[in-house]
């Protein structure tokens, strides 16, 4: 909780809520879904409680983390602490990791089981860091989902390679997790995924009806 918080820690934790509420008001993160977090200068990753509306998150709602799992203090925390670890072992340049739930990651991660989303065209796709064209095509990979974190993480594991470039990944019929080296390029990142996954599903949509 914020007592455990270091001093030098207290202006990332205070971004962190800022950002979860600045995704929580523009509804992705709806019925409590959403978990949050950061990587501590210490090495230990802050990450939000389970269970709370992410549309009133303050830094009292951060648990302090080691990389292994082991909870500083007391509280309990996001139930999809395991796939944040994992991605904070995996890249050492990870320093934020964010996770929201919309009706388009949602639907689109289930319409056809995809394994992969390719995305062409969008201005939008400049604001995922190493793409400086709406020429390319950005590929946005589709994890099954389960409730065994064990399992989530190692399927992250397998195709992180895949993941890395997109800086994120689709749970199927959960959600997508973005990061950053920062909270604000892992919120850049999130905020135009979120755009490219809406207008993906309006286009779809349209075309259905035409
Ligand atoms: C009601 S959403 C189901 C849980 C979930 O997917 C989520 O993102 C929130 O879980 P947390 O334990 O981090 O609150
Ligand atoms: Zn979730």
């Amino acid at each position: 909780m914020a007592d455990d918080i270091a001093p030098n820690m207290q202006a990332r934790a205070a971004q962190l809520c800022d950002t979860a509420r600045f995704f929580a008001a523009r509804g992705l993160c709806p019925a409590t879904g959403g978990n949050f977090s950061t990587r501590a200068d210490d090495g230990e990753v802050l990450i939000t409680a389970s269970g709370l509306d992410k549309g009133t998150l303050s830094p009292a709602d951060l648990l302090p983390i080691a990389l292994d799992g082991t909870l500083r203090g007391a509280g309990r925390p996001s139930a999809e602490t395991g796939l944040h670890l994992a991605l904070y072992r995996r890249d050492p340049a990870i320093g934020a990791v964010l996770h929201v739930h919309s009706i388009a990651n949602t639907l689109l991660s289930r319409l056809g089981r995809p394994s992969v989303l390719t995305f062409d065209g969008y201005e939008m796709q400049k604001a995922i860091s190493g793409n400086p064209s709406h020429e390319g095509v950005l590929r946005l990979p589709v994890l099954d989902n389960s409730q065994d974190m064990d399992t989530l993480a190692t399927a992250l594991d397998a195709r992180f390679d895949e993941a890395a470039p997109a800086y994120g990944f689709l749970v199927r019929g959960h959600g997508i997790y973005a990061w950053g080296a920062d909270i604000a390029t892992a919120r850049r990142h999130l905020e135009g995924w979120e755009f490219l996954l809406a207008c993906e599903l309006a286009r779809r949509q349209l075309e259905t009806r035409s």
